[in-house]
């Protein structure tokens, strides 16, 4: 093999305009790597700053990463991000530093691995924890993988069941555990405490991987590029997996996240004009304290996200009433499961993406059970600049499914507040209550009520009945008035309760010739299905038609652009209503 050509100097200037820089880091002397590497830093401030993203966990890895490219030759040796939220540096050194200008932008380029945007992107991840099992089964397959996995993903049983199987297996995997000691909650368990003895004892104490059957190299300065570059080396020389223990600093370099000690920037927000209403997430955990200062047995559960989930003011009022299990979905479901039968009313906060992985826990710990847990989802429907992975687009299609659990979505601030208390109350069986990302529109009053069932406008003809899910009621009347002036009657109602819906619709069904539902989550099997099959079996021969995402995944953008982009903002449901109407007068298939 030829030896590579040395670029004169290598800068990151030359390393954006470089289609192939790992073949130029390798050349690098010690001096242009520290130099480059504080320059990659203040790329990140700037970029990361300005678009939104993952901050305090890429200026972590900077050395690291610069490392990993210096002694593996992706894509031929897999290189695998555990989360993927800290791959940024990775992108930079693999040619795709110019794509930084359009981050989490649609069509520009993801926050997360991903397999269209280079070969250099082993898999599509964003979901903690699944890195090492990833490595397991391509190194199976024959290919040489490395898997960096943080102290936080650690904490997820996926990991376990990989380790489990690594620890014995014959073939080679390099497994980087990047330690920072910072999920959310650097307390939380026994694994951050015993990660924090290995760094403390310098490796000498009881090694738990050792114990394991691992060689265990470290624990490692992440930040010293050739005490890391020797670690991997040397790992690389093992037939088998083998474990390097770096340890580094979230938010390194950039003073504003090493000063915030509570995440470290671990996510900056894109700069914008704050929304008028207040943060769903805000209303949910005032509302959350309210409730728990009333009731003694409400408490609540994350999984390692104590503030993006509004748990914090509960936290710091009842601290005792607050666990957080570290990233463990499961663990928590199957927790609040053993809390209920213990005579508690368990509040699981967790985002509507993360409970898809504890789906059999929510089946068959709480459903089959009927336990009071109430599980709250943030980040439901579209979730925007985070992408595929984040969607909270399946959790009604696929919660409905468990016998005698119920779904609410409240349409704005005041509704998430009578149905968080609705649902805290209910002893009867597992309760879950849904909102978006953002901010929560105006309250929307009722001028009718049937049940459950919020009437909030009444058409002047009793043309179209729109049922709307949670915040595409405010969507919807706008889509009314405008229906209105084109001389279609609209009728707009709120069910609240998504899952089961109250049979009250059906008798407003039965007034109307045509209903319209509308909902931010997938169209098949969703909530706009479960009204069809309430019209139908309530013997209602008017036709259902529901409008919602399709079954697939869909790329990053904002949350608006995305909604649009599905006929799901007002004009787009004006249009498909008119539509449908027209369709319908004429006598044709709905
Ligand atoms: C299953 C799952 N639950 C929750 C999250 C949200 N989340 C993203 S990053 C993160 C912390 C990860 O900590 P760690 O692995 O130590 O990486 P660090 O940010 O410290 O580098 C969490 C909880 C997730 N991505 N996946
Ligand atoms: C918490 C985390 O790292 C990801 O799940 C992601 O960044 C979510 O972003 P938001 O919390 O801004 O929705
Ligand atoms: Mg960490």
């Amino acid at each position: 093999m030829s030896a590579p050509i040395r670029p004169a100097h290598l800068d990151l200037e030359s390393l954006l305009e470089d289609p192939t820089p790992a073949a130029s880091l390798r050349c690098a002397q010690p001096a242009e790597l520290r130099a480059l590497a504080g320059e990659l830093r203040e790329f990140l401030v700037e970029a990361v700053c300005r678009a939104g993203g993952h901050l305090g966990s890429n200026l972590g890895v900077v050395e690291l990463t610069i490392a990993l490219h210096r002694v593996f030759d992706s894509p031929r040796e897999s290189l695998i991000f555990d989360t993927g939220h800290q791959s940024y540096v990775h992108k930079l050194l693999t040619g795709r530093g110019r794509d930084f200008d359009a981050l989490r932008e649609a069509g520009g380029l993801s926050g997360y691995p991903s397999r269209t945007e280079s070969e250099h992107d082993v898999a599509e991840n964003s979901h903690a924890s699944t890195a090492l099992s990833y490595a397991d089964g391509l190194a199976r397959a024959g290919r040489p993988v490395v898997a960096v996995v943080g102290d936080g993903a650690l904490t997820g049983g996926l990991c376990w069941e990989a380790l489990n199987n690594l620890a014995t297996s014959d073939r080679p995997v390099v497994i980087v555990l990047n330690d920072n000691g910072r999920s959310y909650d650097p307390t939380v368990g026994a694994v951050g405490r015993h990660l924090a003895d290995l760094r403390d004892t310098a490796g000498t104490g009881p090694n738990l991987f050792r114990a394991l059957g691992f060689p265990y190299l470290g624990p490692i300065d992440g930040h010293d590029l050739t005490a890391v570059e020797e670690a991997l080396r040397a790992a690389k020389e093992f037939t088998r997996p083998v474990v390097v223990h770096c340890v580094t600093g979230k938010g390194r370099g950039y003073r504003p996240a090493e000063l915030d000690l509570a995440d470290h920037l671990h996510a900056v927000s894109r700069p914008g004009p704050a929304g008028s209403g207040a943060q769903w997430t805000t209303v949910f955990g005032e509302r959350l304290l309210e409730l728990a200062a009333e009731r003694p047995r409400v408490v609540a559960l994350t999984a390692a996200m104590l503030r993006p989930t509004g748990l914090l003011p509960l936290a710091e009022a009842f601290p005792e009433r607050v666990i957080d299990v570290g990233i463990a979905e499961q663990h928590a479901v199957a927790a609040a499961a053993g809390l209920a039968l213990g005579g508690l009313h368990p509040v699981v906060a967790v985002y509507s993406t993360f409970l898809t992985r504890a789906m059999d826990q929510v089946l068959m710990d709480v459903g089959l059970h009927r336990l009071p847990v109430t599980f709250v989802l943030d980040r439901a429907g579209v979730t925007g600049e985070d992408g595929a992975s984040h969607h909270g687009m399946w959790d009604i299609a696929l919660l409905r499914t468990v016998p005698g659990l119920r779904i609410a979505a409240p349409r704005d601030a005041g509704t998430l507040g009578s149905l968080l208390r609705q649902a805290v109350a209910d002893d009867e069986g597992p309760t879950v209550l849904r909102f978006p990302k953002g901010s929560a529109p105006a309250d929307l009053t009722a001028v009718d009520s049937r049940g459950d069932v919020d009437v909030l406008r009444f058409g002047k003809r009793p043309d179209v009945l729109l049922v709307t899910a949670g915040p595409l009621a405010a969507t919807g009347l706008r889509a009314a008035v405008a229906l209105e002036h084109r001389g279609i009657g609209v009728t707009v109602c709120d069910p609240r309760w998504v899952h089961p819906v109250d049979p009250a619709v059906a008798e407003l069904a039965a007034k109307h010739q045509l209903v319209v539902t509308a909902e931010d989550g997938v169209r098949g099997g969703g909530f706009g299905t479960g009204l069809a099959q309430l019209v139908a079996d309530a013997g209602v021969p008017v036709p259902v038609h529901p409008l919602g995402l399709p079954s697939r995944f869909l790329a990053h953008g904002s949350r608006a652009a995305i909604l649009r982009e599905h006929g799901l903002d007002a004009t787009g449901l004006t249009a498909s209503i008119q539509h449908l109407w027209t369709t319908a007068e004429l006598g044709g298939e709905l």
